[in-house]
């Protein structure tokens, strides 16, 4: 996979050649380019921004420095791309969304600052059948998109064949299977008078199992009943049911 991010700050990207993401890069799993959004631009104050029409607080990315710059990064390789936009109104980014992508060749993120990128960018590329998602990782507001493509890329690039040193992991993450995670316990068997959970020592790999799946439900239930009413008809069990 080749991720390229567009950004006013390549700085702030620096985290993803670090640990798990760096080690995918050096093991040629992951493509990274990050480009700088003040490379198109053409006056002497390299401005990406303007005021917005309508007035209103804050200014507009502006259009023409973006399509520019979303044109060369997408000719840098001949790879079809889904460009991603960070957005506080954009659709959730989800555990689906990250696996949905796993299946992409090519990710290219478009970090908006200010009050945003003008609109005529993403439709631009949509008119030009363009794939395109305008994503939010949260009901909240972040200065810039740069903090929401760490988390993404993260989420993502640890889903790829090979990036996990054991694969187990990813299927049995929270939300892998539509719940959250249960807890989860390493030595000493007992830290200042807590003890792990017997069953968790039996040996008995059914009755762990079934531990382990109850814990689940029950933090789903209590944290996340949204994640539970979703849940597809033929997604509990029986054993589930009665829990
Ligand atoms: N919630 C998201 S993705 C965001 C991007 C910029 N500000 O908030």
């Amino acid at each position: 996979m080749r991720i390229d991010v567009i950004t006013i700050f390549p700085g702030y990207l620096a985290p993803l050649r670090e640990a798990l993401l760096g080690r995918a890069i050096g093991a040629g799993l992951v493509d990274l380019a990050v480009h700088d959004l003040r490379s198109w631009t053409r006056d002497v104050h390299q401005a990406v921004d303007d005021s917005p029409y309508g007035g209103g607080p804050g200014m507009v990315m502006r259009p023409q420095v973006w399509g520019e710059a979303l044109d060369a990064v997408l000719a840098l390789d001949e790879r079809p791309a889904r460009i991603v936009v960070p957005t506080p109104a954009g659709r959730p980014f989800t555990q689906a969304t990250a696996q949905a992508w796993t299946g992409e060749e090519r990710l290219v993120f478009a970090c908006g600052r200010y009050e945003g990128i003008d609109q005529r960018v993403v439709d631009d590329a949509r008119r030009r059948d363009l794939p395109v998602d305008e994503v939010s990782i949260g009901d909240y507001v972040l200065v810039g998109g740069e903090v929401a493509v760490l988390v993404m890329v993260e989420a993502v690039v640890r889903l790829l064949p090979g990036v996990l040193g054991n694969p187990a992991s990813a299927q049995q993450d929270s939300f892998s299977d539509g719940l959250l995670e249960g807890p989860a316990y390493t030595r000493p068997e007992v830290w200042r008078g807590l003890a792990v959970p017997e069953v968790l020592r039996s040996g008995n790999h059914a009755k762990i199992a079934r531990w382990r799946r109850d814990r689940a439900l029950e933090r789903t239930a209590q944290r996340r009943p949204d994640l539970l009413a979703a849940l597809p008809e033929d997604a509990l069990d029986d054993a589930d049911r009665a829990f």
